[in-house]
Parts: C-alpha cells; sequence; structure tokens
C-alpha cells in the first residue's frame, strides 16, 4: 500500500513540475489552448455530456435559465439542504431555487439528469449601455451521451412547459369585466380586472358529492386534454350550463372550478355590448386558460329562437332593444347583437382564436332559453345545481359549525336528514341561518337549523294544503252551477293566456 501512496505522490510530482515549466515556458494563449485539448481528450473517453445554459444570451436574457430555474424549484424544495427563495412581483407563492454552486439530479422518461448551478465572479466590464450584473450564473446539466436523443430537446421542452404553468399558478389570478361594453381604453384592451380572490373551493361548494366527483374529474380531463382535442380536431374548449333556483351556487361553482384549475375569469356583462363585432373583440382579448362567464343567459340577450317567426309582445321592446348607454334613445337603436352574434362567439371559427378556454352560462330558467344554445357540443355539461340535499346539508355543517363525520349518525342529524328534501331550502338560506347562529354552541345551531327546516315544511304543507282547498272548492261550484262556472274557467283560462303571452 505504501509504495502505491510514494508512486501517486512521485506522479503528482511530476505532473505539478510540468505545470510549472507550462506556467513559466509557455504563454496563457498556448496554456488556454492546451487546456482545451485535454478537456476535449478527457470528454472524447467520457460516457457524459454537458451543456451550459448561462443567464444571459449575449446581451439578452436566457429564457431557458430562468425556465430551468423555476423548473428545478419544484425538486430543489424537495430534496436539496440549502435552497435559495425568492417571490416575485404580482406572486403569492414563494419559489425554491438551487443555492449557488449545488448540485440536484432529476429523471425524465426513465434517464437521469444532473443540474449544477454555478455562479462566477464577472471579469470587470468594458463600457456597456445595458450594465451587467457583476456574477455570471449558469446552469450546467449532465446527462450520459445515450440518452441524448432521448432528452433533448423533449425534457427542455418539458422544462419550459412546466415553468410556463408554474409561472402562471404562481401569479395571482384576475377577475375581468367588460364594463365600458367593448370599447377600447387607450392601450386598446377592452377589460378591466381586479385580483380574483373568490375563497370558493369544490371543498366548501355544497353538493352532491359524486355530482361534485364528476365536474372535478370533467375539469380536469379537459385541462389535461391537449392531445386529445389535437387528435380529434376539436377546438380545445368546453360549456357549462349551469342552473337551478337563486342561491343554489351556481356562482359559487364558478369561483370553485376558477380556483381548481387556477385559470382567469372574464365575466362578459353581455347587456354592455352592442354589436356582434364588439363581441367578437372582446373574445380576442380574452387569454387561453380562462373561463369566460355569462350569468343570467336569459336575461342578457333576445333568445327567441332564430327560426321562429313569432313576433315579440307589443307592450315590452326585447331584451336585446332595451335602452342602453351612448345615444339618444339610449343606444337602442345602435344595439344589434344578436343570438347568432353569441352562438358564433362560442361555437364559431372566432372561437378557436387561443385555446383552453371553458365558457360558462348560468340561468333560473333553462326552459326559456333556445335550444340552440344548450345543444350537445354548445354547452357540453348541463348541470342542476338543486335544492340543499342531505348531503349538501352535511358539508355546509361541517364548513361552517366544523360538524365532524364522526358526529354524523346523531339523532339531530336523522332528523335532518328527514326533513331537509322536504323543506326544499336553498344552501344560500342554510349557511344564512348557520352564520346568523355561529356564535352559539354547535348542537345548538344544528337544532336551530332543524326547527327553521321543520318551520318550513310546515309552511309549505299550508300553502299547499291552501292550494287544494282552493281547487276543492272551485270544483264543488263548478258542479252546483255550470254555467257561472264554465264563465269563471274561460276567464281563468284568458287570464292564463295574457299571462303567458307576457312571459313569452
Ligand atoms: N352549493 C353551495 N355551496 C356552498 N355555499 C353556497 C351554495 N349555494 C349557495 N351558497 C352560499 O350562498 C351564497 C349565494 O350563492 P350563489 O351566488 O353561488 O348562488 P347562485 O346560484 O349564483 O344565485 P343566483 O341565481 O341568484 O345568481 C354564496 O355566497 C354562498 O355563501
Ligand atoms: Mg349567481
Amino acid at each position: 500500500m505504501k509504495e502505491v501512496w510514494t508512486s501517486l505522490a512521485s506522479i503528482m510530482g511530476v505532473f505539478a513540475f510540468f505545470q510549472s515549466i507550462l506556467h513559466a515556458v509557455f504563454p496563457p494563449e498556448l496554456r488556454f489552448a492546451a487546456a482545451k485539448l485535454f478537456n476535449r481528450l478527457f470528454r472524447g473517453f467520457s460516457t457524459y455530456c454537458y451543456f451550459d445554459i448561462t443567464e444571459m444570451d449575449g446581451v439578452n436574457t436566457n429564457e431557458l435559465y430562468h425556465a430551468v430555474q423555476l423548473y428545478l424549484s419544484q425538486s430543489a424544495s424537495m430534496a436539496a439542504s440549502r435552497m435559495s427563495l425568492s417571490r416575485g412581483l404580482n406572486s403569492s407563492a414563494f419559489t425554491f431555487g438551487l443555492a449557488n454552486n449545488d448540485r440536484i439530479v432529476n429523471g425524465f422518461r426513465g434517464a437521469s439528469a444532473t443540474w449544477e448551478h454555478t455562479v462566477t465572479q464577472r471579469q470587470s466590464q468594458s463600457f456597456s449601455l445595458r450594465p451587467l450584473s457583476e456574477e455570471k450564473r449558469s446552469f450546467t446539466l449532465r446527462i450520459k451521451k445515450k440518452d441524448k436523443p432521448l432528452l433533448i430537446p423533449a425534457y427542455l421542452d418539458h422544462i419550459m412547459e412546466t415553468a410556463t404553468e408554474l409561472r402562471r399558478r404562481n401569479q395571482d389570478r384576475r377577475l375581468y369585466t367588460n364594463s365600458r361594453g367593448g370599447s377600447m381604453e387607450s392601450r386598446g384592451f377592452p377589460w378591466e380586472s381586479v385580483p380574483f380572490k373568490h375563497p370558493s373551493t369544490f371543498d366548501t361548494l355544497a353538493m352532491d358529492p359524486a355530482r361534485k366527483e364528476l365536474i372535478m374529474a370533467d375539469l380536469n380531463d379537459f385541462a389535461q386534454g391537449k392531445a386529445f382535442y389535437e387528435n380529434t380536431g376539436r377546438a380545445w374548449k368546453r360549456g357549462y350550463l349551469l342552473y337551478g333556483p337563486p342561491g343554489t351556487g351556481k356562482s359559487s361553482m364558478i369561483a370553485a372550478m376558477a380556483n381548481h384549475l387556477g385559470y382567469d375569469i372574464y365575466d362578459l356583462e353581455l347587456t354592455e355590448v352592442q354589436t356582434n363585432s364588439e363581441l367578437r373583440k372582446l373574445l380576442m382579448k380574452t387569454t387561453s386558460k380562462s373561463i369566460i362567464v355569462i350569468e343570467d343567459i336569459d336575461c342578457s340577450v333576445n333568445l327567441i329562437n332564430r327560426s321562429s317567426k313569432k313576433p315579440a309582445p307589443p307592450c315590452e321592446p326585447p331584451p336585446d332593444l332595451r335602452p342602453a348607454r351612448g345615444t339618444e334613445d339610449g343606444g337602442a337603436a345602435a344595439r344589434t347583437i344578436t343570438l347568432s352574434g353569441l352562438l358564433s362567439f362560442t361555437d364559431g371559427l372566432w372561437s378557436c382564436c387561443g385555446s383552453e378556454r371553458i365558457f360558462v352560462f348560468t340561468t333560473n330558467h333553462i326552459e326559456k332559453l333556445d335550444p340552440a344554445l344548450v345543444r350537445s357540443g354548445r354547452m357540453d355539461m348541463h348541470v342542476f345545481m338543486s335544492y340543499c340535499s342531505f348531503q349538501a346539508l352535511k358539508i355546509l355543517m361541517k364548513n361552517y359549525l366544523g360538524w365532524e363525520d364522526s358526529e354524523q349518525s346523531d339523532e339531530l342529524m336523522r332528523e335532518l336528514a328527514e326533513v331537509v328534501d322536504e323543506a326544499e331550502i336553498t344552501p344560500a338560506d342554510v349557511s344564512g341561518i348557520l352564520i346568523k347562529n355561529r356564535r352559539r354552541e354547535r348542537r345548538e345551531a344544528a337544532a336551530e337549523l332543524l326547527e327553521a327546516l321543520k318551520a318550513r315544511v310546515e309552511r309549505r304543507k299550508r300553502s299547499s294544503s291552501e292550494q287544494v282547498v282552493e281547487a276543492e272548492e272551485q270544483e264543488k261550484r263548478a258542479l252546483e252551477s255550470p254555467k257561472e262556472s264554465t264563465d269563471q274557467l274561460m276567464h281563468s283560462c284568458n287570464a292564463k293566456e295574457d299571462k303567458g303571452a307576457e312571459e313569452d
């Protein structure tokens, strides 16, 4: 062993001797060329290849460097023992980074890649219009030569895509509105926005868990469906129609969808839009990965069937001709937005500018909508937001009272389960009762809710029995005096017809 060490020391000595001669005798250029040759020889025998990704590419920033930095932040937060931490402008998330001169191993498609972050001092700068930072930062990627076809460029593409997604997720999301109609502000942007901070999530949303799962799975399939939409030649968009009584959670569902997918929301106020071309402009200025919402669609635009020849009732102008902003008559004459304009907004060629967009329409009266608007392909999923079921009630009790699953076999819960369907109460009303009682002890609050539900059931029973009595009395009167009752019947039929015309 001793001999081995002695011979190793003598080799090192010889190497150092030659190096000192090299330094003394040869000029730096020659030394540099020799080092390069040595490196090339060494790499010729090595099974690895190396890629340097510098922060600056000449005087331009190298996007790949920043993408790698962000991409590695995921792995670095798990694996590295020393990390750098940062938080960007307009961001609410912290980003981990690989510390200087640290190293991390990452895998892709079964191949392994080693990343090293190097920071060196920049040599003194000559004069430049754009001063560079004093440090030179770069990543070095080391992969096996045999893995090169597998990793380059697929791995780098993957890194770029992941970084874009991370950047988007780290940014605060925004809620846009077209309060100026379709008109542009000075920078040519028709939307105004505020940070989107709605706290509704699928966890807090009270609805049947199985239906909730179905919607979440549908959303996930959509968000991960790039290849599917490309292969099938379909535009990457999806339509949801949420319908049901007021206060059943349609708007809350939209917020939950946006929070689940990390999308922005464009809340389109259709009554503010004058023409189909304005509508198109608005669409063109939306970004991908967004939800475009039209709330209360039945009140927003004239939804009379395009093929129907039925004239609009004379007493009231059709909704799309109602006075609006602008001209003397309130812009009514200028307002030419039509149902077919809206249909091509969601379904026509223009709907494909950009991608990965979700359209959500909400309504309290699905029966009032034109079938063309709700046909499949346009609105892919119809979601009925119903009155509060027992499953939904349990979610609300958990959210508002912290009522745990273990307590749910309770007698109180059994009683609640019995009355909740019959009470036909909206989740908004249940939330109202629970908020009012939130300072009370849990069981007291739940008992209060039970009382409210029972009272509601009673009221509903009473009003329906009053209706039955009324109908029976009418029938009796009809039997006693056929002539009078026929007149009455005619009268009530006429009244019904008038009412129907008004509603049309
Ligand atoms: N399914 C639900 N889950 C949780 N909270 C709900 C639900 N439905 C309603 N709420 C509560 O009631 C409030 C009103 O609900 P929301 O605005 O979502 O109803 P909506 O169906 O959009 O009503 P509208 O038809 O009047 O627009 C919400 O802020 C929320 O607190
Ligand atoms: Mg709503």
